[in-house]
C-alpha cells in the first residue's frame, strides 16, 4: 500500500464559474489558472503522484508549456491513473476536501465524485468529495480564492 496527500490553491478573477472535480459549477468569479483551475482535481493528482513518489503535477505538466493552456484537468487525471496502473497499482480509496465560503460544493460532490471514479476507473465509494468554509477567515474567508486538500491509498492491483 502507498499513501499520498496534495494540495493545491487558485484566486479567484474575472469569469461565471469555476471547474470542481471535472464539474462546470457557475459562480459569480472564475479561477486565475494556467489550465482550467481546477483545484480538487491538482489536489488529487498531486496526492496520487506523491504516493508513486514521482513528483508533483507541475513537473509533468509544466505551467510554462502551452499544451496545458486552459486544460482541461480531467486528462492530467487520466494521465495519473496510467502511471498508477503500469506500477501495478489502482487507487483504493480518495477522500478530497474543497475550502471556500462559496460556491456551495455539496450539491455538486455527487457529480464530482462519478467524475472522478470514472477517471480512475474506480467505484463512487472509493471516491469521496466534502467540503468546508473557513469561517470568513483567511484568503478563503476573504473569499479571494479556493483551495482543497486531498488524500489517497493506493493498493496492489
Ligand atoms: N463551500 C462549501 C462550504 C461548506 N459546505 C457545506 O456546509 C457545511 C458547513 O460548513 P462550515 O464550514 O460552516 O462547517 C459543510 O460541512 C459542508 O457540508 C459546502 O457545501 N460548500
Ligand atoms: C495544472 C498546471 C498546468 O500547467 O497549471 P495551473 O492550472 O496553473 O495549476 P497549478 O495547480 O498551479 O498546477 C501546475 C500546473 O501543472
Amino acid at each position: 500500500m502507498r499513501i499520498g496527500q496534495g494540495y493545491d490553491v487558485h484566486a479567484f478573477g474575472d469569469g461565471d464559474h469555476i471547474m470542481l472535480g471535472g464539474v462546470r459549477v457557475p459562480h459569480d468569479r472564475g479561477v486565475v489558472a494556467h489550465s482550467d483551475g481546477d483545484v480538487v482535481i491538482h489536489a488529487l493528482c498531486d496526492a496520487l503522484l506523491g504516493a508513486l513518489a514521482l513528483g508533483d503535477i507541475g513537473q509533468h505538466f509544466p505551467p510554462s508549456d502551452e499544451r496545458w493552456r486552459d486544460a482541461d484537468s480531467r486528462q492530467f487525471l487520466r494521465h495519473c491513473q496510467v502511471l498508477i496502473a503500469e506500477r501495478g497499482y489502482k487507487l483504493g480509496n480518495a477522500d478530497v476536501t474543497v475550502v471556500c465560503e462559496r460556491p456551495k460544493v455539496g450539491p455538486h460532490a455527487q457529480a464530482m465524485r462519478e467524475a472522478l471514479a470514472a477517471d480512475l476507473g474506480v467505484e463512487l465509494d472509493a471516491i469521496s468529495v466534502k467540503a468546508t468554509t473557513s469561517e470568513q477567515l483567511g484568503f478563503t474567508g476573504r473569499r479571494e480564492g479556493i483551495a482543497a486538500m486531498a488524500m489517497c491509498l493506493l493498493v496492489s492491483a
